[in-house]
Parts: structure tokens; C-alpha cells; sequence
């Protein structure tokens, strides 16, 4: 079975209600390939969730950015996975190298997040990916094993799960991965998924990429026989995004 293309703009940290109303109404406005081809999903900061649910065109998913790793309770300034599940978010990013450079979030912090999200019933979206010191120091390979061993270590299905490889010297940078540095990564990402999950989670596991994705580059990119879909930042903000979701096509 093929796996469906995936689309996801990740707002980050950015917005007014008046522009994330802007956004909604070019996205709601675009006419892109059916849901049959690509599965579109936005990431709003929390705040904006509801308001972004409520205005979205139905075919059209939304995922938190983060949520808190086991259940709620007193754990002041986070937002648990059950509180996602009760607004109807279906989707949650976890493990964005910002999270895990700037807030120290671990390898077994994100699986253990990974984990207990699936739990209640979300889909995640896990990031792994490597600094520019570990690319040139040829580690890229053991970095994202090690950090998709994590997660595999706590997760008994992947069935729910999208992984995006977002090399860390490619977010933001304006500096995107080679189509074959890519690929090269979604490549030896699968085969790992193969050896340790088996072939079936190998098979159907979504790979995206994500790292100055643009509409000038997305084409070429997606057209890699290992990557399924972008996890895109920047331009996730701006009407390019539609080209970016027709580069599905
Ligand atoms: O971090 C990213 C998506 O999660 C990528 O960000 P940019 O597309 O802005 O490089």
C-alpha cells in the first residue's frame, strides 16, 4: 500500500488572531489535490488552536506543537495530551530540535511524550535530526537512530505515527538539504525502521522532511522515492504554502 503524501506547517511561535485568521482564509481559498493524495495538517501555537479548528475547511487537520509528557495535573505552563484530545486536535509535533536544543527535552523525554500521546488517541508528528557539527563529523546516521530508538523503545505500534527529518543547519537557514542528502537520511531512516520494527513499519511508516522547505525547492524534493510529505516553517506562513502542498501531484 502506498503511503499518502503529508503536509504539515508548523506556525512555531508566530501570529495574531488577525493573521492567523489571514493564513486560514488563503488556505481555506486554495485549491489543492484532494484528500485521496495529500493529507494537510497545520500546527498553530496553542493559543490558537481552537480558533484555527473552528475556521479551517474540513479537509484540513490541526496539530499542537507540544504537550506535556504523562497526564495532567500540577505542571504549571503546560498543556496535557488529554486536554488536545478533549479540543479535538488530532495531531501534536513532538521532539522539535528547538524544543530539544532550547529546552533540553532528551531522546527518552521525547519518547516517553511519543508514547503517552499515542495513548490517549493522538497522532504524532516526531522529529529527529542532526547539527551541522554531527553531519560534518559524519555522525547523521547514529544521531537519528538513536533518536528514533528512543521512541521505538517506548511506542508497541507506529501506526499513528508520522517521523520528519529536519536536519538542524536546514531549519530556518535558509540552507535546505540536497535532494540526495535527503533522501540519503529518509533512506538509512527506513532501513533502520526495517532491522528494528520490521518490514510491515518500514513500509508504512511516513517519512517527511522538513528545513527551509520552499515552493522553489519542494518539487525536486518530494519527488525522492523515501520522502512522504514536508514538515515546513517559514514558508507554512505565506500563500507559497499552497504550492507546497500541490507538490504533492
Ligand atoms: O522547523 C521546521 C518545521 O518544523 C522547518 O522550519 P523552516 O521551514 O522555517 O526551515
Amino acid at each position: 500500500m502506498g503511503r499518502k503524501f503529508i503536509v504539515g506547517g508548523n506556525w512555531k511561535c508566530n501570529g495574531t488572531v488577525d493573521d492567523v485568521k489571514k493564513i486560514v482564509t488563503i488556505l481555506n481559498e486554495a485549491e489543492v489535490p484532494s484528500g485521496e493524495i495529500v493529507e494537510v495538517v497545520v500546527s498553530p501555537p496553542y493559543v490558537h488552536l481552537t480558533l484555527v479548528k473552528g475556521l479551517l475547511r474540513s479537509d484540513f487537520q490541526v496539530a499542537a506543537q507540544n504537550c506535556w509528557v504523562r497526564k495532567g495535573g500540577a505542571f504549571t505552563g503546560e498543556v496535557s495530551a488529554e486536554m488536545l484530545v478533549n479540543l479535538g486536535i488530532p495531531w501534536v509535533i513532538l521532539g522539535h530540535s528547538e524544543r530539544r536544543a532550547l529546552l533540553g527535552e532528551s531522546n527518552e523525554f521525547v519518547g516517553d511524550k511519543v508514547a503517552y500521546a499515542l495513548s490517549v488517541g493522538l497522532k504524532v508528528i516526531a522529529c529527529v535530526g542532526e547539527t551541522l557539527e554531527q553531519r560534518e563529523s559524519g555522525s547523521t546516521a547514529a544521531v537519528v537512530a538513536a533518536q528514533t530508538k528512543a521512541i521505538a523503545e517506548k511506542v508497541s505500534s507506529w501506526e499513528n505515527i508520522v517521523l520528519a527529518y529536519e536536519p538542524v543547519w536546514a531549519i530556518g537557514t535558509g540552507k535546505v538539504a540536497s535532494p540526495e542528502q535527503a533522501q540519503e537520511v529518509h533512506f538509512e531512516l527506513r532501513k533502520w525502521l526495517q532491522e528494528n520494527c520490521g518490514a510491515d513499519v518500514a513500509a508504512s511508516t511516513r517519512i517527511i522532511y522538513g528545513g527551509s522547505v520552499s515552493g522553489a525547492n519542494c518539487q525536486v524534493l518530494g519527488t525522492q522515492p523515501d520522502v512522504d510529505g514536508f514538515l515546513v516553517g517559514g514558508a507554512s506562513l505565506k500563500p507559497e504554502f499552497i504550492d507546497i502542498i500541490k507538490a504533492a501531484n
